[in-house]
């Protein structure tokens, strides 16, 4: 079961620098395998995306892409009221997206001189709906609502088909509602380097973003350059701070909402409150039996999972900044306390009844975080992410006149002539020091 570390003023300290290292190593392993696939599929293209579905995923559909058609046909099949929830859920996504649009601006000074930035949406992206283990629809809305508020030309998406080589007509609903324009079947690091290199059926797209398990995050970090990328988005992790006001009933229940997700995905809660953890070691051993995928969720707490009695609350806010998860719930008396504190996370989760998997689904936040310590550097998926900004200058004669001396001095420092020179052919009448 789950590792408990009680403060003793170092242990605490090595426990912390070990759950780090196994977050940033855990792709060693897979690289190789990743490179392999990522170099067959450039030579070979579809053929050799069609093996690895074979391979990975049980059975391939002869063609890759879904008809408009077949996506209708497919939907006929949803739930009505699952069609719903996934509207209820688009427009809080949609809502909250909106609030990141930036316009485009520019700016005239008072010489005349004119300068802004254009920012557009980018022309082609691909986005990566998971559906190994599970199948994310959510992830659907969560990729392409912010992606056509951007103002993207076109969304190219790769899903794994399903065990029967069919696709899951909830992710094909979601796409539909969320306006993907080109749906392919194929999962993995395989799906990852089609679309950055193309094959004869799959586009080449200019950036592709979305969550996936360590083959896609690895593919995406390895053709990073090739195509841009959004993010490091790999297993799930959960972090909670809880002092002793918290629910341990609540606390065992969240840990798990993303321990299930992966044998990989991660779960450690971090309490000033010994007897709150031992309550919680109690609920997750009573819950876990209530739960379809406690094989993979004993399996993630067993190798990732953890629990820290910290000396006090301010240890606990200090490693939760060490370790960057890529979701914080702040289970604590006065959660709005910690917010300025919590400088290193995807997503945050203030208070008792604001559960990480309501943000996964349908509060509106984007549910495409950072891993793996990422968060360090990394944002959430935003608008921001399908947008390319470009700047201008425009300067009248009379303002250049003004700077010239300036920029010729400057190009002569750095020993750059030509520089300088387009300057200088400009104001032949300029006796230049
Ligand atoms: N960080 C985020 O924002 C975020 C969001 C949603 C989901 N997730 C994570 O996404 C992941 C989804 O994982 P999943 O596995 O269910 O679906 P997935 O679609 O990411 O992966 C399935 C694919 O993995 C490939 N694969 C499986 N075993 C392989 C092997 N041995 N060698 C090479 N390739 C292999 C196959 O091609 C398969 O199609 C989970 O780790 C979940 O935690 C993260
Ligand atoms: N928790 C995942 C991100 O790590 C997102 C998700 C989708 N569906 C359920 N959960
Ligand atoms: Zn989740």
């Amino acid at each position: 079961m789950i590792t408990t570390v009680i403060a003793d003023g170092k242990k605490e300290y090595d426990f912390i620098e070990l759950l780090k290292s196994r977050a940033q190593n855990s792709d060693k392993n897979v690289i190789p395998i990743v490179s392999e696939i990522i170099e067959n599929v450039k030579t070979n293209g579809d053929k050799a995306v069609y093996d690895y579905t074979v391979k990975f995923d049980g059975k391939a559909p002869e063609k890759a892409e879904i008809s408009a058609d077949e996506i209708d046909a497919v939907i006929s099949e949803c739930d009505p009221k699952y069609i719903e929830t996934v509207r209820k859920a688009a427009k809080n996504i949609e809502d909250f997206h909106k609030r990141q649009v930036q316009q485009s601006w520019l700016t005239t000074k008072n010489n005349g001189v004119i300068m802004g930035q254009r920012i557009r949406g980018l022309k082609r992206v691909g986005i990566y709906v998971p559906g190994g283990t599970a199948a994310y629809p959510s992830s659907v809305l969560m990729n392409a609502i912010p992606a056509k508020i951007a103002g993207v030309e076109e969304i190219v998406m790769c899903t794994p088909p399903m065990k029967n080589g069919k696709p899951n007509p909830n992710i094909l609903a979601a796409a539909k509602l969320a306006g993907v324009d080109r749906i392919f079947l194929m999962g993995g690091a395989q799906a990852i380097a089609a679309m950055a290199y193309g094959t004869e059926s799959v586009p080449k797209v200019d950036k592709i973003v979305g969550p996936g398990n360590i083959f896609v995050a690895t593919a995406k970090k390895l053709l990073y350059g090739t195509v841009d990328i959004d993010m490091i988005a790999g297993p799930s992790e959960i972090l909670i701070i809880a002092d002793k006001s918290a629910n341990p009933k609540f606390l065992a229940a969240d840990l798990m909402s993303q321990a299930e997700h992966d044998k990989l995905a991660s779960a450690i809660l971090l309490t000033d409150c010994e007897e709150l953890a031992n309550q919680t070691v109690k609920e997750l051993e009573r819950q876990v039996q209530t739960l379809s995928r406690n094989e993979i969720i004993n399996s993630s707490l067993d190798n990732f999972g953890a629990i820290i009695v910290c000396s006090d609350m301010k240890q606990a806010v200090l490693f939760a900044n060490e370790l960057a998860p890529e979701h914080l719930e702040v289970c604590c008396e006065n959660p709005m306390e910690y917010v300025g504190k919590l400088d290193n996370a995807g997503s945050v989760f203030l208070g008792n009844y604001s559960p990480e998997p309501l943000g996964d689904y349908f509060a509106g936040p984007n549910h495409v975080l950072p891993t793996s310590g990422t968060a360090r550097f990394f944002s959430p998926l935003s608008v921001d992410s399908f947008v390319k900004k470009s700047s201008f200058i425009c300067y009248t004669e009379e303002a250049l006149r003004n700077d010239a001396q300036d920029v010729v001095r400057f190009a002569d420092t750095e020993g750059l002539t030509a520089h300088a020179n387009s300057i200088k052919v400009r104001f032949e009448d300029i006796d230049f020091e």
